[in-house]
């Protein structure tokens, strides 16, 4: 029997009909095999990160439990990513589908292709702020606790939470 793991996806996207493509991007994860979504955080707008000409990202996480091992949640995650025809031409640029892994359990891992806690996690408002929304009391397998790692955010990232409701199929 393959072990249950909570892990946390950040999702994000800033083309097409970025909240349609959030839904879809959740039912297909919840009809993935070895993986059910647990919890849903609120959605946030927020500014872009790193290139900054380009439109306003629509982003959340999502706590699922998985007993996939993780590049085989990796492997999901970006069928996933394809499925919803993700166009990406520059790295930090405009996408219809971006599925991160923020964690997975308390794993710590550096592959070439993998790296949990993902590494811009904590500099982020974007998945920090949903993150800390379904998961307060978290501390990261680096010994970062959420609440202060969310205090310690530059606050000249924008973001605002809008009413969402992840419908469940
Ligand atoms: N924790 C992780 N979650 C998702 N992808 C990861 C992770 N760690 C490493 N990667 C690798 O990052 C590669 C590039 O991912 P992607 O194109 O989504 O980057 P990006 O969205 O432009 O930037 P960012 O990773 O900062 O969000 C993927 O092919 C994947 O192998
Ligand atoms: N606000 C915001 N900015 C980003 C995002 C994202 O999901 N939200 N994803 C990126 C991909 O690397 C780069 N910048």
């Amino acid at each position: 029997m393959s072990k249950h793991v909570i892990a946390y996806l950040g999702l994000g996207a800033n083309l097409g009909d970025p909240l349609d493509q959030l839904q879809q991007a959740l039912a297909l994860l919840h009809h993935s095999q070895g993986i059910s979504i647990r919890q849903v955080s609120s959605l946030y707008e927020t500014s872009p990160v790193g290139y900054l000409d380009q439109p306003n990202f629509y982003n959340l996480v999502a706590e699922i439990d998985t007993v996939l091992p993780p590049m085989q949640l990796l492997n999901m995650t970006q069928k996933v990513e394809q499925s919803l025809h993700r166009v990406r031409k520059e790295r930090f640029g405009p996408r219809t589908m971006d599925v991160d892994i923020l964690l997975y359990g308390q794993r710590i891992f550096n592959l070439p292709d993998l790296i949990i806690p993902h590494p811009r996690l904590l500099e982020r408002a974007f998945a920090l702020v949903p993150l800390h929304e379904v998961a307060g009391d978290l501390t990261l397998p680096t010994g970062e606790k959420i609440d202060q790692a969310v205090k310690a955010l530059s606050n000249d990232q924008w973001i605002q939470k809008k009413t969402f409701t992840w419908q469940g199929r």
